[in-house]
């Protein structure tokens, strides 16, 4: 018998009828399908209510048949227990009882209730298709100091955007400053252990990159207003990681000194010297032990080294000469460990015998730009250019200062990779000390108050994003105290006994013009073969001066 066709009043199809329910019901259980689906992933993604939901179910049903009395009971107990757990173990409750609950309730109250209203005031809601496509609010995690937001872009924008609104979405959810990050902000976690190889698998996917992803930091309570106490002294440096400071996120703000050469720049009086301070102090253990050895010159006359100059294995305070012999005594011994280190391992590992040598430098630009012998001037240059652009990989690090980052100023500025932007006067020189678009990333170098002291913008490992930080304050007394305790031992090649500064000549014979004059090899690596020096038409009878 055929199957009777759909046949409507007006209308006659020539389909079956069990066809179109056949389709129909297709279409319903599909439809049915991808609504279990998303109802699935909708209760994963909110898997952090399951408990509080099965906690209100259950005393629900225990008020019905109990009334509020148990209520009363569990509501002792856990005080008890809070307060036992308080008591016990402070951290642990601050970390998983306080900060989870301020976490969930600045989620709900702050985040989640103004979200589309302040993305939408901040310009970073796009229109498509009659219909608005908002920023998807993710995760929200607190600190005593700060609230880090996870948020999903909609498509059509970068991180440059949130980072030009980053002012605007601060005040907006009621804070001063806002940081914006490209990229998750804590590595994935060390995995040991029997289980160690299923939980990297899924570090794998948790940590995965997330190029749609934006980490927005607002700081809440600004623990940077006050003075950072010195940090312990760690017992042997760890070059990768020296501590000499506080993050805004309350985290210890740590320098890479591996294989790099550092510059601060900053406006007078606005703390350079405690970030030199702060890392001779993170250093001082190594000093004291022969591993590291700081050759310092101040040429500020002493007013910020001379304190702590038995921590320094040389030390030049008032003579250009012999400042500059000290930068090439450096490129010596710079040549020498080229010798012995080529085509045997590619960066140095400091040893006692062959020590990191730490060159530090509290005004670079009173060597480069404001000293008026121009021969003393262009030597120093010279030594500097060869430390910075070959030291780091051979253990000779430069570490320098500076009030005035502009290129006409510290002429090798480019050439030192990690740097440190404490407060500055101009805008521009943000930029110029931290890369180009560092201030549209948040390094407002240009805003930090007079009080804020120490307080400076600095780029971590792996991140492009500048992050605040404060170093601590080293007072004079302490100073004096490391030097006590940490005294360089004495150099295995002695310091050359200062000599007098030879009277200048009125004016140089001849053509009146500097000539470029090397110093004599005074170490086992000369800066220029004996020949080539023969060769220069020296004065003195041929004798170097
Ligand atoms: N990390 C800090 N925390 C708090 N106060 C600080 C800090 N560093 C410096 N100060 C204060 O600022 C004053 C100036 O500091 P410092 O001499 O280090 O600045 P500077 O930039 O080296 O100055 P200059 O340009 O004269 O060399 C110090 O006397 C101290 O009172």
């Amino acid at each position: 018998m055929r199957p009777p066709l759909v046949n409507f009043r007006r209308l006659q199809v020539a389909t079956p009828w069990p066809l179109v329910w056949a389709v129909t019901i297709a279409f319903l259980l599909v439809r049915l399908a991808a609504l279990v689906v998303r109802l699935a992933v909708w209760a994963v993604r909110h898997w952090r209510a399951w408990p509080g939901v099965v906690l209100v179910l259950v005393a629900v049903d225990v008020h019905r048949s109990h009334g509020w009395w148990p209520h009363l009971l569990v509501l002792l107990v856990a005080a008890a227990a809070g307060g036992l757990w308080w008591w016990r173990g402070r951290d642990s409750f601050h970390r998983l009882v306080v900060l989870r609950a301020v976490t969930v309730w600045r989620r709900l109250w702050v985040y989640r209730r103004q979200w589309h209203e302040a993305m939408t005031l901040c310009g970073l809601v796009k229109k498509y298709d009659d219909g608005e496509k908002v920023p998807e609010l993710l995760s929200v995690r607190c600190s005593y100091a700060t609230d880090e937001v996870v948020l999903r872009m909609p498509r059509g924008q970068n991180p440059e955007v949130y980072q030009k609104a980053a002012r605007d979405l601060a005040y907006s959810f009621g804070t001063r400053h806002c940081r914006v990050f490209s990229g998750r902000r804590h590595p994935a976690p060390h995995r040991s252990g029997r289980l160690a190889w299923l939980l990297r698998l899924v570090d794998r996917v948790r940590f995965r990159d997330r190029p749609r992803h934006v980490w927005l930091v607002f700081i809440r309570r600004d623990p940077l207003t006050r003075i950072v106490a010195p940090l312990p002294v760690p017992a042997r440096p760890d070059f990768t990681a020296l501590p000499l400071g506080l993050r805004e996120d309350l985290a210890v703000y740590c320098l890479r000194l591996l294989a790099t050469h550092v510059l601060v720049g900053g406006a007078t009086r606005m703390g350079k010297g405690s970030v030199i301070w702060s890392l001779i102090r993170s250093l001082a253990a190594g000093i004291r032990s022969g591993l590291v050895r700081v050759w310092a010159i101040d040429p500020k006359g002493g007013m910020e080294l001379a304190i702590g100059r038995p921590l320094f294995s040389r030390y030049v305070d008032d003579d250009w000469s012999r400042m500059a012999d000290l930068l090439e005594d450096a490129v010596a011994r710079m040549r020498a460990r080229q010798q012995i280190l080529r085509g045997k391992v590619r960066v140095h590992t400091p040893t006692v015998d062959e020590p990191l040598i730490v060159i530090v430098i509290d005004e670079i630009a009173a060597l480069l730009a404001y000293l008026p012998d121009s021969e003393i001037r262009n030597r120093i240059a010279h030594a500097l250019g060869l430390l910075l652009s070959q030291g780091a990989g051979l253990g000779v690090l430069v570490v320098a200062a500076t009030q005035d980052p502009r290129k006409e100023v510290v002429s090798v500025r480019d050439l030192f990779p990690t740097r440190i932007a404490l407060g500055l006067t101009e805008r521009g020189h943000v930029d110029l000390l931290l890369g180009d678009g560092a201030r549209d990333r948040g390094a407002l170098a240009d805003q930090i108050p007079l009080s804020g002291k120490g307080v400076a913008y600095v780029l971590l490992d792996g991140q492009p994003e500048p992050a605040r930080v404060r170093f601590s304050y080293i007072p004079d007394d302490l100073i004096r105290d490391m030097a006590a305790t940490f005294p360089a031992p004495p150099e295995t090649q002695p310091e050359p006994e200062p000599v007098p500064a030879p009277a200048k000549p009125a004016r140089a014979p001849g053509n009146g013009r500097h000539t470029y004059r090397p110093t004599p090899p005074k170490q086992a690596a000369p800066l220029l073969p004996p020949s080539l020096l023969n060769a220069l038409d020296l004065p003195n009878g041929g004798e170097p001066r």
